[in-house]
């Protein structure tokens, strides 16, 4: 199935086409920049241990609860200002949770082991998207007709965090109704990369990724229907976890999901050190734990690596820029001159429809013949139908209350067909089976988490397909762990997605830790 002549040449005026215009875009929003904006080093030691280290550290009091919520405090108030990442504190609250926490310790006879038990994250800060539920904080997904929406209660995933005794610092920022691979929105404004502020941290958990990129959280809670856990992950240069379908609650999120987007959409954990990502998941699948054999250990030795380059060459999606090629090269070569392992490369013929196949099962029915609810109709102004080309005309003078990105898709779907192509249909038949079988039981396999390293600002807005690397894994139900690779010669985070197969998350969270022994894992924006 490789490309035609003709094929090529749209491919290259496309992309031609697509370049000229972001200059002249570029251009005319160099103008009104502000320049790009450094952040401070992390000068507090707490700030650089891991939130399964916090825990033991306040457990033993070695140090106190108040004193780890106050230097995550401090240190969102020095970076925030430059990354609008973090769009409602709880801080009061929090401190005094903190000491509520300390003085259980004080109080408890039971021993170190007992609160290991009960309360892996006792006392530990956390940050949380702004489109889940969390007790008293707003919940509107970036839209402005949500503005004053207050969650009553947690959703079940934030609840089983907090029950683990993690502490909430605030909601951070996301795209507008959580799809888009930037996070700006009319209400909270735009979130700037720790790495360079002139860049997109991602979406559509990018608050996440940026608070917790520049060392203002250490754990986080995102979500995931396209990439939007793993596209922040890999801009901001952390880690992050798109579990098995079914295993982590997506209730109490806005918007919530609908026709088969159920098994698409996963709930994970967002961190800065890998060892976190297992006791994170954990919590979170709750009774579901046990699927996962999480306590299995894994021997790297008997894992068989697969490496797959890029998708093939997609009409639609940029190239893999060669310094992620060439990161991905080198993770090859260590695994086999360090674990003595023979890294297959593969080629999935299939993965160049990445995004035709992810667009065609996202407008599927659920068993009940039900279709997904409608984008426009959850940019509805309380009840009231949004047109989404009157929303262009209004957005083109400025007084449109959604971003481009939302009146886009509101658009892309007013004209395109409910009945999905049954080719790509066949595509994502043949590609699972493929998949599933190359992985089977001991696979893990490394793909590229996009082709670009974080873009600029509104980049993605031509080049909208490119989320196709992280969206395939969504609808073939596989979990995922983006891990960073160090950053680039400009600076910015690299990464790798790895993949393994179904329940078996454990094979993806080792191989994280090993790479971030391997390559450093996260490194401080301030200091690199
Ligand atoms: C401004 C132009 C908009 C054109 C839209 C073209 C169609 C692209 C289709 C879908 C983009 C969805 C991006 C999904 C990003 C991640 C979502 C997630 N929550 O995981």
């Amino acid at each position: 199935m490789a490309l035609t002549r003709f094929e090529r040449f749209q491919t290259w005026i496309l992309r031609a086409f697509t370049r000229v215009i972001f200059a002249f875009f570029q251009l005319l929003a160099h103008r009104r920049s502000d320049g790009s904006s450094k952040l401070p080093p992390i000068t507090n030691p707490l700030l650089m241990v891991s939130g399964t280290q916090l825990a033991q550290k306040i457990r033993l009091r070695e140090v106190t609860s108040v004193e780890v919520v106050q230097a995550y405090i401090d240190r969102i108030q020095e970076v925030n200002p430059l990354i609008n990442a973090v769009v409602k504190d709880r801080f009061a609250a929090a401190l005094q949770e903190a000491a509520q926490v300390d003085k259980l310790i004080d109080e408890e006879e039971g021993g170190e082991d007992v609160l290991e038990d009960r309360l892996p994250l006792l006392g530990v800060p956390l940050s949380v998207k702004e489109s889940f539920a969390l007790q008293g904080m707003p919940n509107s997904s970036g839209l402005v007709t949500r503005r004053g929406v207050i969650s009553g209660v947690d959703a079940p995933s934030v609840g089983l965090l907090k029950r683990a005794g993690a502490i909430p610092l605030g909601v951070t920022n996301c795209s507008e109704l959580c799809m888009w691979f930037e996070s700006n929105n009319r209400l909270y404004g735009i979130t700037r990369n720790p790495y360079d502020t002139d860049r997109i941290p991602g979406g559509s958990s990018g608050g996440e990724g940026s608070i917790l990129g520049s060392g203002g959280s250490v754990i986080g809670i995102g979500s995931d229907i396209g990439g939007s856990i793993r596209m922040p992950a890999f801009f901001n240069g952390i880690f992050g976890h798109k579990p098995t379908p079914g295993i982590v609650s997506n209730d109490g999120q806005f918007p919530p999901s609908s026709g088969l987007h159920e098994d698409y959409l996963g709930t994970g954990p967002m961190c800065r050190y890998a060892e976190d990502l297992l006791p994170m998941l954990r919590i979170l699948a709750g009774p579901n734990a046990d699927r996962l054999s999480l306590s299995s250990k894994v021997d790297l030795r008997k894992l068989r690596f697969l490496s797959v380059p890029h998708d093939g060459g997609s009409l639609l999606v940029s190239p893999v820029d060669k310094e992620l090629i060439q990161i991905q090269r080198r993770v090859v070569e260590h695994l086999e001159a360090d674990l003595g392992v023979k890294v297959q490369e593969l080629h999935f013929p299939q993965l160049k429809y990445s995004y035709q196949i992810w667009d065609a099962l996202m407008d599927l029915p659920d068993k009940d013949g039900k279709p997904p609810t409608p984008f426009v109709e959850f940019m509805s102004d309380h009840g009231r139908r949004v047109w989404p080309l009157w929303e262009l005309a209004k957005w083109v003078l400025g007084l449109s209350s959604h971003t481009i990105a939302a009146i886009g898709l509101a658009l892309v779907e007013m004209v395109k067909s409910s009945q999905p192509h049954p080719f790509y249909l066949k595509q994502k038949e043949e590609l699972q089976r493929q998949l599933e079988e190359a992985l089977g039981t001991d696979g893990v396999l490394l793909y590229p988490s996009h082709p670009h390293i974080a873009p600029k600002h509104h980049h993605p807005i031509f080049t909208p397909f490119n989320f196709a690397y992280t969206g395939i894994f969504n609808v073939l139900g596989v979990p995922v762990t983006q891990c960073p690779l160090g950053l680039s010669q400009g600076g910015l985070p690299l990464g790798v997605q790895v993949v393994s197969g179904r329940y078996l998350d454990r094979l993806s969270l080792a191989t994280a830790l090993y790479l971030e022994q391997a390559f450093g894992g996260w490194r401080d924006p301030g200091s690199s």
